[in-house]
């Protein structure tokens, strides 16, 4: 493709991400099943160009305001993440001194809000609760890109042999830090064509969704729910760990994402997992469960800021006022999720969120009114579970990962016990 046509292309999915109507994962995947002659470097190119615009959306735009040409076309100079001798062939002799001149200039001066590229509302209580320091490190960390974690589904392989079928297929995986079931994976191989995948051995997921699902200790032969299951990313964790037997209630109110859990189920060999759409955490079948549980993971719906690394158009796309609304639904979800329990049962709350009002906020107050509920040390939790350095990853007794302290998205987890 002629460079200058793909820069078009790129500036028409640039129109489409800024939007910020519609997840931009989403856009991006519409696009390309739009443009279906597009090449994998191509797609790669136009894809992480976009993203670059996302995660640094003040500092290019402040940037575009000089140079000529359409806004898009500026941006798409600014964050090109093809290959850079393909870029110039676009440009002409004014487009290439406008760029050499912005890309020499010292940033290290500009003002805060065009460095850290986060909305005032969400860097203030970063800031606030981490120290300059880490605040800028965390916000450095936000515009790389997360890797790819792997959890190897110990009903089917162990995690060495996984690492040496990976070997074998040319592909690099280490062993996550934390999780002892996580394998860490560089660049983006495609994994669907691997028997190793196809047969359930392994799962993407984040190696902080693995912890999560490792602090509810799940136990052969128990009465298990995933409150919010979603596609299932930990209610298959959760199966492996109870090897296969017990019951595992799946609830989502989605039935869309229950529905994208069918496929990751056969693949996993689990038979011990019953999926159900509901319509709110109050009804009926619900009740019906009540004090039956050993065990309740509470994955809520969140804003998702932990994991902005991929999703770095959630950061313009959230509000102060839609963290207020989440706030009584987690409120609400947690305290309707709680009545399942037995006494000696075990309640997890978790998000992928960064921000305490959302987190310490919602797990003090539920504490606070269900005085039944006894908060268990996440790091005792963590090591009964087999986790390594579990200290390093609690704040307070409370599960705190953070992308640039832990290389993980940014997760909070809650765990109590039923008196
Ligand atoms: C953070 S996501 C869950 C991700 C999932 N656990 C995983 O590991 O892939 C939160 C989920 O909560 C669901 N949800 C929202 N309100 C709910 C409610 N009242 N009861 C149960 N689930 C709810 C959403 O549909 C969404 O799938």
């Amino acid at each position: 493709m002629h460079p200058n046509a793909l820069i078009d292309m790129s500036c028409e999915l640039l129109r489409a991400v800024l939007q910020l109507d519609t997840p931009a994962d989403s856009v991006v995947s519409a696009f390309f099943r739009k443009h279906k002659g597009l090449g994998q470097r191509e797609r790669h190119a136009l894809a992480e160009t976009a993203y670059t615009v996302l995660r640094q959306r003040p500092l290019l735009q402040h940037l575009a305001q000089s140079g000529s040409g359409p806004t898009e076309r500026r941006l798409t100079l600014l964050a090109w993440q093809g290959n850079a001798a393909f870029l110039r062939g676009a440009l002409n002799q004014t487009e290439l001194q406008w760029l050499e001149q912005v890309q020499a200039l010292d940033k290290s001066s500009l003002a805060p809000k065009l460095r850290h590229n986060l909305p005032e509302w969400l860097a203030q209580p970063l800031l606030e609760r981490l120290g300059e320091e880490q605040f800028w490190q965390l916000a450095a960390s936000m515009n790389e890109q997360a890797p790819l974690d792997l959890r190897v589904n110990t009903l089917k392989a162990k995690r060495e042999e996984a690492q040496a079928v990976l070997a074998a297929a040319g592909i690099e995986a280490e062993p996550t830090p934390f999780s002892p079931l996580g394998l860490r994976i560089h660049g983006k191989p495609a994994l669907s064509k691997l028997d190793l995948f196809n047969s359930g051995g392994i799962e993407v997921q984040d190696e902080g969704s693995q912890l999560l699902a490792l602090l509810l200790d799940a136990k052969r032969g128990e009465m298990v729910v995933d409150f919010c299951a979603g596609a299932g990313g930990k209610t298959l964790a959760l199966g492996a760990a109870m090897r296969n037997t017990g019951r595992l209630y799946a609830f989502d109110t989605s039935g869309h994402r229950l529905a994208a859990m069918k496929p990751r189920l056969a693949r996993s060999g689990l038979s011990n997992v019953y999926p159900a759409q509901i319509a709110h955490e109050r009804e009926e079948r619900i009740k019906r469960l009540a004090g039956k549980i050993d065990r309740v993971l509470v994955d809520a719906p969140c804003s998702g800021l932990g994991t902005l690394r991929r999703n770095p158009d959630l950061k313009w796309r959230q509000s102060l006022f839609a963290i207020k609304e989440l706030q009584a639904k987690q409120t609400a979800i947690l305290a309707g999720a709680a009545r399942l329990l037995k006494p000696g049962g075990r309640l997890v709350y978790a998000t992928c969120s960064l921000l305490n009002d959302e987190n310490e906020v919602i797990a003090e107050a539920f504490g606070a009114a269900h005085p039944q509920f006894k908060a268990l040390p996440a790091n005792e939790a963590l090591e009964r579970a087999h986790v390594e350095h579990a200290d390093r990853l609690v704040e307070n007794g409370y599960l705190r990962l953070w992308p640039h302290l832990h290389q993980t998205d940014g997760f909070f987890a809650a765990v109590w016990e039923k008196q």
